[in-house]
């Protein structure tokens, strides 16, 4: 990743957030919905205590449609209100707005009740590890580009409000926290949707875990894509049948694993083999 965490800069990235909270009525809190746990700050139950929060399944366009759903039913039973959104193109980003003005009648009623006839809008930060989408869906909210987004994790940037129509303002600056780096599984699912740089870990684990987890959970759509009859038990031989069918080889003609990982991922990444998500709720 760009940013670099070291426990120095984890601790500041919480105090920052903590210190944003203060203005703030409710906080979005933008997941992966690929990788809904994976995804999360581990300390962000701790962080957000007591404040009111929309969990955001984002990203959900590449997501197993079923699963996304289960996950929404499965915060639903916690009583965490969550929506699946597409940041990109757009789709459930209205109801997040609609969301947020539900869940926080109360506290602007008793406003009203209190005598303030004009009650300032909700103002509502969002907050997320880095690469998931978090510029994207301040520039769809905004309506305009405003954020800076960028393909490479880390490229959100300095404060203001933004106006999202006339009952929301958002803070410009997102909150950026770390993911659970010390969870390998965790890692190599970050890699594997494309959170992390591909020099962070090893492309071969990386492609190595991927290919296991579509064998055992996708294996129609790994057979189809890459015309095997049977999916080899040996995940080396997997390697193989795929190089030699795609071509990834080296001069000699033997298979060069690493063109393989590359290609696998980037196929995984692209949508080549589907909406596909890696993780289920209570695993
Ligand atoms: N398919 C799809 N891609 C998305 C969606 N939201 C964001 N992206 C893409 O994901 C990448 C990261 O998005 P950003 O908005 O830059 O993410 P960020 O959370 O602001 O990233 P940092 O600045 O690293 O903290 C970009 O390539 C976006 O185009 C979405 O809902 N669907």
């Amino acid at each position: 990743m760009t940013i670099q965490w070291f426990p120095g800069h984890m601790a500041k990235a919480k105090r920052e957030v903590q210190e944003k909270l203060k203005f703030i009525d409710i906080v979005f809190e933008l997941v992966d919905a690929r990788i809904p746990t994976s995804s999360r700050n581990p300390m962000i139950d701790e962080i957000l205590v007591n404040k009111p929060r929309i969990m955001l399944l984002n990203k959900a366009d590449m997501a197993d449609e079923e699963i996304t759903q289960q996950w929404i039913a499965f915060f639903q039973k916690r009583h965490i209100k969550a929506l699946a959104i597409d940041s990109q193109a757009g789709t459930g980003v209205k109801q997040i707005v609609a969301a947020a003005k539900e869940m926080l009648k109360p506290k602007f009623e008793k406003m009203v009740a209190k005598g303030i006839k004009n009650p300032r809008a909700m103002r509502a930060l969002i907050v997320g590890i880095p690469n998931v989408g978090k510029s994207t869906l301040i520039n769809r909210l905004a309506g305009k580009h405003i954020a800076k987004t960028g393909d490479k994790p880390g490229v959100t940037k300095a404060q203001q409000w933004i106006k999202v129509g006339k009952e929301m303002e958002l803070l410009d600056t997102p909150g950026i926290l770390w993911p659970k780096f010390e969870d390998e599984e965790v890692g190599l699912k970050l890699a594997t949707t494309g959170a992390i740089k591909d020099t962070i870990l090893n492309l071969q684990d990386v492609a190595v875990y991927a290919l296991n987890f579509l064998k055992q959970h996708y294996p129609d759509r790994l057979k189809e894509r890459y015309s095997l009859t049977e999916i080899p038990e040996d995940i080396a031989a997997l390697f193989d049948e795929i190089g030699r069918r795609r071509g990834c080889l080296m001069s000699g003609g033997l298979v060069d694993y690493d063109k393989v990982a590359e290609l696998v991922l980037r196929e995984i990444r692209t949508e080549k083999l589907g909406r596909l998500s890696f993780e289920k709720p209570n695993e």
